[in-house]
């Protein structure tokens, strides 16, 4: 679609039973929203599209579909450039080029309680260009666009078959393997693995060695009062 608010409300519009799974892509976004109810800014010819995906099981089980995505945003990515060294991945899912934040990936759901019934997993990629810092979070990693760093032009739509058959394949993975081999991949290509980094949240900070991603997707620190596992925090080099 060309224009719509937000390809994650598009989709939960779109979420009655019989629904996907689908690709949402639009063109512009006039509400975009980022991880922790930030707006997320899109300049135009910049990728935003939302799979929507009915999904069975508890929510955490289907929350590792984060870690599911930023991969297939990965080997897309690397798809459409041929470099592989230059993305690495952000706990919990940013995909990074060169140390600057290239895409973010923000998952909502739909359902009653524990149990789920779809997963929108919005993804938003600087193809083109790369929101003004000015614009984005005081003490955020830097935004960069693909174009910006590497020169590489391509087009929303054909960026969508790269990442739509890259989610294919790793979602089968996952529905087959479980969430080791995933968690696996994901480390190989962690950004920081070994440093010092800090996870914040609304409420503490937590510094330490990023040691692993544990089994149920939680960051694992060791801090000097020990070893500290967290959920959910934004994480700051
Ligand atoms: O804060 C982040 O890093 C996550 C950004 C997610 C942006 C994408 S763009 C497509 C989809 N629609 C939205 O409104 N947000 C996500």
């Amino acid at each position: 679609m060309h224009s719509v608010d937000s390809t994650l409300s598009e989709a939960a519009r779109m979420a009655t039973d019989a629904a996907g799974p689908i690709w949402i892509m639009a063109e512009v976004q006039t509400a975009a929203r980022g991880r922790r109810g930030r707006p997320w800014v899109m300049p135009e010819g910049n990728f935003a599209a939302t799979l929507l995906l009915p999904v069975s099981g508890a929510a955490g089980d289907a929350a590792l579909r984060s870690f599911v995505a930023s991969l297939a945003l990965r080997e897309a990515l690397v798809a459409a450039t041929g470099r592989s060294d230059d993305f690495s991945l952000k706990w919990p899912n940013d995909v990074l080029l060169r140390g600057g934040k290239l895409a973010g990936i923000l998952l909502e759901s739909t359902g009653q309680g524990p149990q789920l019934r779809h997963l929108a997993i919005g993804i938003g990629v600087n193809l083109a260009t790369a929101p003004a810092v000015a614009d984005v979070e005081a003490g955020a990693v830097r935004p960069v666009s693909l174009k910006g760093e590497l020169g590489t032009t391509i087009t929303p739509e054909d960026f969508l078959d790269l990442l739509a058959a890259a989610y294919a394949r790793f979602e089968d993975q996952f529905s087959t393997y479980g969430f080791a081999p995933i968690r696996a991949a994901w480390m190989s290509h962690a950004a920081r693995l070994g440093e010092v980094i800090t996870a914040r949240t609304t409420r503490d900070e937590t510094t330490g060695t990023f040691v692993e991603v544990d089994g149920a997707g939680n960051l694992v620190l060791d801090t000097s009062k020990g070893r500290v596992t967290i959920a959910a925090a934004d994480v700051y080099f």
